[in-house]
């Protein structure tokens, strides 16, 4: 379990956390959303010991994670694939840090058949696509055997094999019952490895709900077809609703719920011949929760 409180964090004038306070719990994954810059990396250092907060706090397991008596077994974690000394082979990597750790060399091997590597675990990390880089990485997290662990954007470099692969350990982490927290500023990936996700935006917690959830509470739209349609629209709009007229006919209602709709036109006597709830995308959630949080925009704004 991982638990993160009040957690803040300044980069001089940047405020990269600005009180962050969630549980990420064992036995599902966890997705840790947010645009760029929205604060995932530096909170994800911090559960680490890596980066001092300026309040708040985490605790891994009940407890700060530098009070670790042996770090690798409790918490393993990939933060950033390309920090690894390119002149050494993928086994020396693992075997250096196996040993740092008081881990066999049993277990060295183990990993790397795990994550696909045995084969080229005699190559220099140096020759190594980022892709490959990213496999070592999740080896080295799952070197001591972890009951928690952190993947900042596992998938970056991989190709669509690649994608599933780590989908589908991240879900069997999860099942073996262990803590899974997983970063990621898609959706897309996500809606398929998640079971629950904390969404961020300029360091604030914006949402943290079960995946299926997310969609459901968003934006609901009500396409209607009637004969009297602009009569129907206007009497909508009237009750506060958002209504489109589409080119091909039929108007897409954001606000009241079908029911509703269908009280108003029985009330006024109109025909309705078409009734259809059409619930948001998870895209389409994701997109407007973090709508005001974005750093960077296309076209170089600086919001
Ligand atoms: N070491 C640092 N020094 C100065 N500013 C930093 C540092 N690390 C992060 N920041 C700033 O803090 C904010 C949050 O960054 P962070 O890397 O935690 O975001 P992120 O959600 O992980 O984004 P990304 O997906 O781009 O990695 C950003 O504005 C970033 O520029």
């Amino acid at each position: 379990m991982i638990e993160v409180s009040g957690l803040t964090k300044r980069y001089g004038r940047t405020l990269a956390v600005d009180g962050l306070t969630f549980t990420v719990r064992p036995g599902q994954v966890t997705g840790f959303l947010g645009p760029n810059g929205a604060g995932k990396s530096t909170t994800m250092r911090a559960v680490l010991g890596l980066d001092r907060p300026d309040a708040g706090e985490t605790r891994v397991n009940g407890r700060s994670y530098l009070r670790s008596e042996h770090p690798m077994r409790e918490v393993g974690a990939l933060l950033d694939a390309g920090a690894v000394h390119g002149g050494r082979t993928a086994f020396d990597h693992l075997r250096c840090v196996a040993r740092s750790n008081r881990i066999g060399v049993t277990r060295v091997r183990e990993v790397l058949e795990r994550v696909g590597l045995a084969e080229v675990a005699r190559k220099r990390v140096g020759g190594f696509s980022l892709g490959m880089k990213q496999r070592l990485g999740i080896a080295t997290a799952l070197l001591g055997d972890p009951g928690v662990l952190l993947y900042d954007e596992p998938v970056n470099g991989l190709d669509p094999e690649g994608i599933r692969w780590v989908r589908e350990l991240m879900r069997s982490l999860a099942a073996d019952g262990r803590t899974v927290l997983v970063s990621s500023h898609l959706m897309s990936e996500m809606a398929l490895t998640a079971d629950r996700v904390l969404v961020v935006g300029r360091g604030r917690l914006i949402a943290d709900a079960p995946i299926d959830e997310l969609a459901a509470r968003h934006r609901r739209e009500v396409f209607v077809r009637a004969p009297r349609e602009s009569e129907l629209a206007r009497l909508l709009e009237e009750g506060g609703a958002r209504v489109l007229a589409q080119p091909d006919g039929g108007l897409v209602v954001t606000g009241p719920p079908p029911s509703a709709i269908a009280e108003l036109a029985y009330a006024n006597e109109i025909v309705v011949h078409e009734l259809t709830p059409r619930s948001a995308s998870l895209e389409d959630a994701y997109l407007e929760l973090t709508d005001e949080a974005v750093e960077y925009r296309a076209g170089g704004a600086l919001r």
